[in-house]
Formats: C-alpha cells, structure tokens, sequence
C-alpha cells in the first residue's frame, strides 16, 4: 500500500516489529526506519533504512517508480538506521547524485573514498526537482555532526531525521491515527537521544522565522509522522528547556534491602507532604530508557546504592554513568544509601552528580538498615525534598 504524505512526496520506510534493543535504548514497542520519495520531474529519495530492510525499502519503492529513476539521493544522516542501505540503493540507482551536508559529505568520503559523488550542501542551500524545492538545514549535533534536514518548501514538509521521532512500530504512519500517545513516546525518545542537545534544539526554535520554515508536516525519521506539528514543537520547546513537573524520581539498587527500604522512607516522606509524584525504580528490575523518561521533566532525581568494595552498586554506577551523559538540567539531585564500615557510594555518587548542572544536596548514608531514628530521618528528608520541589525550603 502507498503512503502519500502530499502529493508526489511518499512514505517508503520499513517497520522493525521485532526490535527491542536499540543500541542500549530499550524498545519494548520496535521502531520504524522512515524514508521519504519525492517524485517530480526528477526524484528524490531522503534517507535510506538499516541494513536489513533494504529490500524492503526498495519494493516499496517500485511500487511508485523503478528504483532506478532515482535522480538524487539525499543523505539526512549517517548513522546506520537511516544510511545503512546506501550502498544497497546506489547499487540500484545507478544515476543517483548525492547529497548530504558538510559533514555528511566527509563521513560518506570517509567510508566510501570517491566511489559517489556526493555533493555537500550548507543550510539554505537548495535544489529543483522540477515543481517542487528541496531547502537544506544543516544541524549539526542534532543529534550527530552530519545531521541535517530537509524541507520541501512548496509542501511546508520538513522532512526532520531523528528530531522528532519516536521508537515504535506501527501500522498507522500519522500521529492523528496513532494507536498509542506520539507525544509521550517522543518524550521518551527526546530524553533518550537528544537531552544533551537542548541547547541546539533552543537554539534552532528560536531560529524557525529567520530560517523561513512554517512546516504543516513534520516527517521523522521513526515513528509517525506529525500532522498536527503545532503539538510536537510546543512539547520540544518545554523539554528542550527543562520544563519540570512537581515530580521526584528515586531510583536505586542494593544487595541485601537496606537502601531499597530508605528508598521506601524517602517515597513515603515525599508523599506525606502532598502535590509531589513519585516515580520509583528498582535500577535492575527497569530499563534505563523508561527511568529517563520520567526524570527529564522531573523536579528531583534521588539516586540510591549500597556500598560494594568501598564504592557505588555497579547497576546503579552503570545508571549514573549514562544519565550524566545525558546532561540533565534544572533538577535537584541526591544521592542515598547504606553502608558496612567505611562507606563510599554516596560519596561517589554525589561527586559525579556534582559534575552536572543539578543543584545537588547532601547525600544520606546510613549504616546497615536504618534505626528507629534513621527511619525518620529518611521520612523527613522526602518530606524536605517534596518541600523544595514545590518551591519552599
Ligand atoms: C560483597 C560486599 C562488599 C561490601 N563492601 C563494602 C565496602 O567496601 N564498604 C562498606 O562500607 N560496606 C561494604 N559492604 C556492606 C554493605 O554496604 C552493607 O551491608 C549495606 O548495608 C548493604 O546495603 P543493602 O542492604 O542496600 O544492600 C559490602 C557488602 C557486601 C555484600
């Protein structure tokens, strides 16, 4: 079945039921790898698909036209869900020219030397398929050097790579027919991919007039494509800024029960004082993915480990490695846990949160399972914690 998004600009992706892991990223809902054809007096095809949905990709293709009527392949991205079929298309698409950006054009040259022209091109640059125009945005780190994006200007069609997206496989290709919530799995993929490039995403929103663009379509590169793209640039606009709910995420592990229970305490705490939602995570039993969701719009992060061999739980270092690197911002971070002797998670664990924009509070050890008085301490912490949240002391 054809999927026209306008008229002569097609959806000819591939859908990944199966996956489940990408790249560490859990997806329990498989993904999509979607390219876009463009058939005017010349065609276009924007992105490929992985490796192993060349086929696929190509049969779509011929139900429009031959694979070989391809006149310019258009590389919005290099990363290999989107390029891994290049080669596979160049193959067939004997008289395809290339074009990427300027990056995209190194990174093609590297892998490949001269075996293509490939053509670079910068933001603002354009190219004439006959009635219709392609306009290249360059956005470098968005989320790669060579990301780019391309608009169809005649169609207000922004055709986004990665930005955008979100990781499930469906049936229905547009977000008003979605079977499940396209803004909350965005989320999901923003916090997961593009948190660290806040910044370039602020950056590029405040660009949108200067750069001429009024998308009514804005076409991802996974999942469904945005109709109503009002919807999706309102939600990158809070994310991208760090927007926080009354919300504390306490995410933990341990060996023998003693800091699950002061995760329990501090939950309880955050909860007697009211208006504050917790979500909360054994760090072994859920995915990385699913605790980044919650904790890009949340107001705290209290992240809990026992001490082993004087330092942090490895779940819970592996945890706290990947989320600095995502670089969380306008939060209130804490660290919490029990010890034998000398200690040294929570110390560790504070001093790495420390190392990102976080404003990060002392952290609660307590030795072996908490006393009587240590209860309450933990108790009276969430409830301090819940406090800060709602903007008291
Ligand atoms: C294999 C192992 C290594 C440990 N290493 C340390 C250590 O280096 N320093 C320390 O203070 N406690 C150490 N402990 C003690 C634990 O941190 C302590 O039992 C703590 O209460 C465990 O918290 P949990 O109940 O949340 O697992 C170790 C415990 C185990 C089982």
């Amino acid at each position: 079945m054809k999927t026209e998004i306008r008229p002569g600009i097609y959806w000819v992706g591939a859908i990944d039921w199966d996956l489940r892991d990408f790249h560490g990223y859990t997806t329990p809902k498989g993904s999509t790898y979607n390219a876009y054809l463009i058939v005017d007096e010349k065609v276009a095809l924007v992105d490929t698909v992985k490796e192993p949905f060349k086929d696929e990709l190509l049969a779509r293709i011929s139900e429009i036209v031959d694979p070989e009527k391809i006149d310019y392949l258009i590389v919005n991205h290099l990363e290999r869900d989107h390029f891994g079929s290049f080669a596979g298309v160049m193959e067939v698409a004997k008289n395809a020219q290339v074009y990427s950006g300027t990056m995209g054009r190194k990174g093609i040259v590297d892998v490949y030397g001269e075996r293509w022209p490939v053509t670079a091109v910068k933001t603002g640059s354009t190219l004439s398929l006959g009635k219709k125009t392609l306009r290249f945005i360059e956005t470098p780190m968005m989320h790669w050097p060579d990301s780019m994006m391309t608009y169809v200007e005649e169609d207000k069609v922004l055709l986004s790579s990665d930005a955008f997206g979100q990781h499930v496989a469906s049936s229905e290709r547009f977000d008003r027919d979605a079977s499940f919530d396209p803004v909350a799995e965005a989320k999901t993929y923003y916090a997961n991919i593009l948190m660290p490039f806040s910044h370039l995403i602020q950056s590029l929103l405040s660009k949108v007039p200067e750069l001429n663009l009024q998308p009514e379509i804005i076409a991802p590169d996974h999942g469904v494509i945005w109709t109503d793209p009002g919807k999706i640039i309102e939600a990158y606009g809070r994310w991208s800024r760090f927007e926080a709910r009354p919300r504390v995420v306490i995410a933990y592990d341990t060996m023998w029960g003693s800091t699950e229970k002061m995760a329990h305490l501090l939950a309880e705490g955050v909860m007697d004082e009211g208006g504050v939602e917790v979500k909360f995570f054994n760090i072994r039993k859920s995915t990385n993915s699913e605790i980044i969701s919650e904790i890009q719009d949340a107001k705290a992060v209290l992240l809990g480990s026992a001490t082993l061999n004087n330092g942090i739980f490895p779940p819970v270092g592996g945890f706290l490695y990947y989320l600095k690197g995502l670089r969380p911002q306008n939060k209130i971070a804490m660290g919490f846990g029990s010890f034998g002797w000398m200690g040294g998670a929570v110390k560790e664990i504070t001093a790495r949160l420390k190392e990102t924009d976080m404003e990060v509070l002392d952290g609660l050890e307590i030795r072996y399972p908490a006393t009587k008085a240590q209860v309450e301490q933990c108790r009276e912490t969430g409830r301090m914690i819940a406090r800060k949240v709602k903007g008291g002391q």
